[in-house]
């Protein structure tokens, strides 16, 4: 596959000549991951599903094909996931609800949006904006590594993005560089599949290990209970090192051997690097989560001082965190707003009576909890001039 060189105007951090597409280890990336698990809808090139027609094929996952369907008044384009509803599949139920959900209501540009979910007797569809670049998988596979300038634009949105979502209690856990779609102008990356998101707190652990074994931390091989972000920075980590370097930090045929490299956290760095960069991947990937670089730190490291975006950063990073504002928490008072709280009915929370109920309790205790962050996170994604945070600059400007 050619793709078009990502940047055309690209000053002092001039992004080399796209290279031809060179074999890496990054082509091993899905030996170790889990199967599809064989759900397919059939809805075939043609077939129309509310005001979409459903066009080919355009990628595939765990959770079966992603379709583009294009819709039939405004011939906006959509990527269509399809997914058989079966009774007894209550954990895939939970995935699609909470991508469905989180897609519905984060508002972020560096995040993927649902545009609409349409139920039917036997299928969920979930529709989301349609992201035309391709994986950033497959460009680094075309082109090659990419120069560190690039990288670090990358980072800002992709830091950003997980920003937002630690702010809101949500853990994206399964942050791997196929989930990390370029725009058609190859100028922004979006985070897609939510579907293994979680919510956290200091004090409930979680525990499942999810995820790309690659892009894995090491404390969740060991099953050890974790709180959420710092699984992220290190999955961020891997990343990074993907993006500069075109290749897995850590690699091997056998899967015990790759727990254990995963575990020692050696990392050979290309002497091509730049030792600001290897600084910035050596504390997000320390295998002590304790000692692991929390995610608004990043913004302080040198490798980022290289360009005069980190000026974004700064500010963004500073901003209480984790946790909501006071400003948005304010949006928790009764009455609690009935389109909200039917949505996340609609999407397997509890029944109404007992949301306005945990809301309250909330909202007279003070306490910010997953639920409450939602609930305001859906406020807002209702809000008529709904406040989108302003994007990051597009790659190709001058800086
Ligand atoms: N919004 C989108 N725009 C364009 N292509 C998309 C979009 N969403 C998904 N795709 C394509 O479909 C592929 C699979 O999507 P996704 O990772 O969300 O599926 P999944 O079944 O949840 O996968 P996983 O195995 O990672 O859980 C993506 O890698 C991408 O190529």
């Amino acid at each position: 596959m050619k793709l078009p060189p990502l940047v055309e105007n690209y000053s002092s951090e001039s992004f080399a000549v796209p290279r031809k597409p060179t074999l890496s280890k990054i082509d091993t990336l899905s030996r170790h991951q889990k199967s599809t698990s064989g759900y397919v809808g059939t809805a075939g090139p043609g077939r129309r599903i509310g005001n979409w027609i459903i066009k080919r094929t355009i990628g595939s996952g765990s959770m079966g094909k992603v379709k583009l369907a294009i819709h039939t008044i405004t011939g906006e384009k959509a990527a269509m996931k399809m997914i058989p509803i079966t009774p007894a599949n209550t954990k895939q139920t939970v995935r699609i609800q909470r991508e469905a959900l989180l897609g519905r209501v984060l508002r972020h540009p560096n995040i993927c949006p649902v545009v609409e979910t349409i139920k039917t007797p036997t299928c969920t569809y979930i529709l989301f904006e349609y992201i035309g670049g391709g994986q950033l998988l497959e460009y680094i596979l075309a082109n090659g590594r990419l120069d560190e300038g690039i990288a670090r634009l990358f980072m800002i949105q992709l830091l950003d993005a997980l920003r937002y979502l630690h702010q809101n209690l949500i853990v994206h856990r399964d942050l791997k560089i196929e989930n990390i779609l370029l725009t058609e102008d190859l100028r922004q990356v979006k985070l897609i599949d939510f579907g293994l998101s979680n919510f956290y707190s200091q004090t409930d652990l979680l525990q499942t290990y999810c995820g790309s074994l690659y892009f894995a931390a090491p404390e969740l091989l060991d099953a050890v209970p974790y709180t959420g972000p710092e699984v992220d920075v290190w999955s961020l980590g891997v990343v990074l090192y993907v993006m500069v370097c075109g290749r897995v930090p850590f690699d091997d045929v056998s899967v015990p051997m790759l727990h254990s490299k995963i575990k020692s956290g050696k990392i050979e760095f290309p002497s091509y690097l730049s030792s600001e960069c290897r600084v910035l991947m050596s504390a997000m990937l320390n295998v002590d989560p304790k000692k692991r670089i929390p995610l608004e730190q990043t913004s302080r490291f040198p490798w980022f001082k290289q360009s005069s975006f980190c000026n974004y950063l700064s500010p963004l990073m500073s901003s209480s965190f984790p946790g909501i504002s006071s400003i948005r928490s304010s949006m928790l008072k009764p009455p609690f707003n009935i389109k909200v709280l039917q949505l996340l009915h609609d999407h397997g929370f509890s029944s109404i009576p007992e949301l306005k109920h945990e809301l309250f309790m909330a909202y007279t205790e003070r306490k910010t909890t997953p639920l409450v962050c939602l609930y305001i996170l859906g406020i807002e994604s209702f809000a008529p001039t709904l406040q989108i945070p302003k994007a990051l600059p597009p790659v190709h400007s001058r800086y």
